[in-house]
């Protein structure tokens, strides 16, 4: 039985899941989207490369992805140790940091953010979408992949001694690529081997969940230990939603914070308020899936730090919360959502 096993695995070593408190499930703390960037719209040139202002807020906070330097996330460490002691302050108590190699993956900087701040924080192993996968990535066979993302989480990565705690965000676009359907398979090999939790960025289509899903049961994954993330810009339709439900993975609404009129990566999704959200919740929860339920902010991009006039990663527990409470949400099921189902994801078996 390995080491891990009844624990939680943070990046300054191993914890009891008591000792996790509060978690937002899907953060980044320092990471680049290059991958993800977005050709501005003509006319909008000179806003692209303008620096990040006031007076350029609603542009930005409608445009994130057209504007270079809000993509690199890694150049606001201390930033980020600002927010987070005022994560704590609020009433954090931990961090999934989703960061996988392919969007700068920086695990001594998460070790300092650790030991800084007080926050527990859990990396992620594996590779994100397909474009960044390199070509050594691609040739590379499903029984390689899995002995590195295990590694990983048992001896650390990077070159680092530090120690991934869960596997992912894996990324998988839409349709799934081949590289991307090896390294879903990897995934699961190591989660096998491993017991341990798994999360999962999935492609910008109603359908590409439920595929995910097939191809991890298919390669053995315990899907009751596996989130899928980015419900809220993926599936809308209530009825799909409880079908995917019923496959048995964590349902995660992890864009807390995130409003914007045109949704630039599908332009035919109309992306929730942070209300309607939280109306989702409350039907999930009243079609009795309190347990599967996780939240987070997802936060990858410059201008959603405070510093630079974002909700920052606080917005949950300062102002979700309440809106919860006052939408017939009980204190149990917040502490749920917000404590227990973590804590149970999170524990490798
Ligand atoms: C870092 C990351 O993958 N964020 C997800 C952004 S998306 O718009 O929900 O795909």
């Amino acid at each position: 039985m390995p080491e891990q096993s009844g624990k939680v695995q943070t990046v300054l070593g191993l914890i009891e899941p008591d000792q996790l408190g509060r978690t937002m499930t899907h953060e980044h703390l320092t990471m680049t989207f290059e991958c993800s960037h977005v050709p501005v719209a003509p006319g909008d040139e000179s806003l692209a490369t303008a620096p990040i202002e006031m007076k350029h807020l609603h542009w930005l906070q409608q445009n994130p992805y057209s504007h270079n330097e809000n993509l690199l996330l890694n150049q606001e460490i201390e930033a980020v140790k600002e927010e987070l002691l005022c994560y704590r302050k609020a009433g954090g108590g931990s961090i999934v940091e989703n960061t996988t190699t392919g969007i700068t993956r920086n695990l001594p900087a998460l070790r300092q953010l650790a030991k800084d701040t007080g926050v527990h924080i859990i990396a992620g192993a594996g590779y994100y979408v397909d474009v960044t996968h390199s070509d050594e990535t691609r040739k590379m066979t499903v029984e390689k992949l899995t002995d590195i993302i295990v590694s990983e989480v048992l001896s650390g990565a990077d070159g680092t001694d530090i120690r991934c705690g869960v596997i992912g965000e894996i990324g998988t676009g839409w349709p799934i690529t081949d590289s991307e359907k090896k390294v879903l398979q990897a995934t699961a090999h190591a989660q096998t081997q491993l017991g341990c939790p798994v999360i999962i960025h999935p492609g910008r289509n109603n359908a590409a969940p439920g595929e995910v899903i097939r191809i991890l049961q298919e390669a053995g994954a315990d899907i009751s230990k596996t989130v899928m993330s980015h419900l809220d810009r993926t599936i809308f339709d209530r009825q799909e939603l409880l079908e995917f439900a019923k496959k048995g993975s964590y349902l995660e609404y992890d864009l807390f914070g995130t409003e914007m009129l045109n949704y630039p990566f599908n332009l035919d999704v109309d992306m929730p308020s942070d209300s309607q959200r939280v109306q989702v919740l409350a039907f999930l929860i009243k079609e009795g899936y309190e347990d599967r339920i996780l939240i987070a902010h997802d936060i990858h991009t410059k201008h959603r730090l405070t510093k630079y006039g974002g909700h920052g990663y606080c917005h949950i527990l300062k102002n979700i919360v309440p809106k919860m409470l006052s939408r017939g949400i009980t204190q149990n099921q917040v502490d749920k959502i917000l404590i227990e189902n973590p804590k149970q994801w999170l524990t490798f078996k």
